[in-house]
């Protein structure tokens, strides 16, 4: 049946790349907009949206894309996620919207499908740093781009070397206060007066050593982002303070008098369950509150796997620029049966030490040391062997170990005997 010219002229008249589909995913009609984008050859009418945009040859959701078809159809609303699709200029990210259309007998049968490029403004690797294209991670990417320019407190939550500071990072770039700065603090390890004096800053001769008067992260974030990493890890105490200070928007420098106002956005990040600790009573439910107004989860590797090959590209990129290296199929079959309880940073740790091992620019599986079922790695049997000051000897085992636990320092924390708080306090400025 022929779609009514009404339907083609406002579709037309509209500056977004956008098209017409049926239930089965055929192209009805596209705009010229969208000829512009996607190239006028080969003539795009007749054929499907997932061959046009992803080169496959059966539906997004069938090769695990997320689609919006299925929820929009059963919805009836719009429905909205963030694709690559192919596009003349290559591969791009692009926002797809469906706007279901029902029929006389109210039935949906036909889709608008608006394309919206992200790709040069804001997203990919070069500018975000993040790279992935998985269903899990491109559903996080979509929420982090939602929130981004808004005021809401977003609690990134996952596991170790997921990526949380990344996504802070974004998040900060992606709102209106990115040419303001952003400030990071890891919460894990700071006793009680360090975290007020670091938050807060202090005046001239507020104690010991305070020999002059510092200015806190809080006023340094003012008109940015405040980043606080390992919210998890705070103790009761300094969780009142924060909390005040999230409640009232001021704050005093340590030994000041003078109330001072902050105009942040905070981004808070943890690896525990904080919802747990909140009935545990070991975090505060009011701060909870407080910070989870927009929760994003960053899936672990090993739940994106797909990503690999792209995300050891990348890092091969970074780590040796001038070296045009990459990794055997066999060395990438190795890789995609490990787990990665380290996740990116393991994988990261990884790729760096095969570089140092590997002569020639193929990567080969005895290149990959340090899997939690790994090998022995060199450093281990060095330090056996040379007489090293104690110092040095504790930054390479911890270094040995961590990696031996592929990244996992809760794990490494009960293993050596000592709280996990320590381990931090020992590890910073290790890794
Ligand atoms: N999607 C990604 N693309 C590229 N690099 C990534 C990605 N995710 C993480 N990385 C890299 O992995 C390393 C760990 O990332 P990051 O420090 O952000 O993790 P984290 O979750 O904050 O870890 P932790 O909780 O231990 O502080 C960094 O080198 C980062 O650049």
């Amino acid at each position: 049946m022929p779609l009514p010219t009404e339907l083609l002229q406002l579709l037309e008249a509209l500056p977004e790349p956008r098209i017409v589909v049926d239930t089965a995913y055929r192209i009805l009609a596209a705009n010229s907009a969208y000829r512009r984008e996607f190239g006028e050859n080969p003539e795009v009418i007749g054929r499907t949206c997932y061959e046009v945009s992803h080169h496959f040859d059966r539906p997004c959701d069938q090769q695990g894309e997320s689609c919006p078809r299925q929820q929009a159809w059963k919805s009836g609303r719009p429905s909205r996620v963030i694709h690559r699709h192919h596009t003349p200029r290559g591969e791009e990210f692009v926002e797809v919207e469906l706007l279901p259309l029902r029929d006389a007998a109210d039935k949906t049968t036909l889709f608008v499908e608006t394309m919206r490029f992200l790709g040069g403004k804001h997203l990919p690797a070069p500018v975000l740093g993040m790279v992935g294209r998985s269903p899990s991670f491109l559903q996080m990417l979509e929420l982090l781009e939602r929130a981004g320019p808004s005021n809401t407190p977003v609690l990134l939550l996952g596991e170790s070397g997921t990526g949380k500071e990344l996504a802070a990072q974004a998040l900060h770039r992606l709102s209106p206060r990115r040419d303001r700065p952003f400030v990071p603090l890891d919460c894990s390890g700071l006793p009680e007066t360090l975290f007020e004096s670091e938050l807060f800053g202090h005046e001239k001769g507020a104690f010991t050593g305070a020999t002059q008067r510092k200015a806190g992260l809080v006023e340094l974030a003012d008109g940015g982002t405040l980043f606080l990493d390992e919210i998890g890890d705070l103790p009761l105490t300094q969780q009142v303070k924060l909390l005040r200070l999230l409640e009232t928007g001021t704050y005093r420098r340590v030994g000041g008098v003078e109330t001072l106002r902050s105009d942040f956005r905070l981004v808070a990040a943890t690896h525990r369950d904080l919802q747990r600790m909140v009935e545990d009573g070991t975090f505060r439910r009011d701060l909870y509150y407080r910070i989870s107004a927009f929760p994003v989860r960053l899936p672990p590797l090993r739940e994106r796997r797909e990503d690999l090959p792209l995300l050891v590209a990348h890092l091969l990129e970074r780590l040796a620029p001038q070296r045009k290296v990459r990794l055997s199929p066999e060395a990438m079959a190795r890789l995609m049966k490990h787990d990665f309880p380290g996740n990116v940073r393991e994988l990261r740790n990884l790729l760096e030490r095969a570089l140092l091992l590997a002569d020639g620019e193929l990567i080969e599986p005895r290149h990959l040391t340090g899997f939690a079922d790994g090998p022995c790695t060199e450093p281990e049997r060095a330090s056996e062997a040379e007489i090293l000051p104690l110092d040095e000897v504790e930054r390479r085992y911890l270094r040995h170990a961590l990696e031996q636990l592929g990244g996992d320092k809760k794990a490494l924390a009960a293993r050596l005997g000592i709280s996990e708080r320590t381990l931090y306090r020992r590890l910073r400025g290790l890794l």
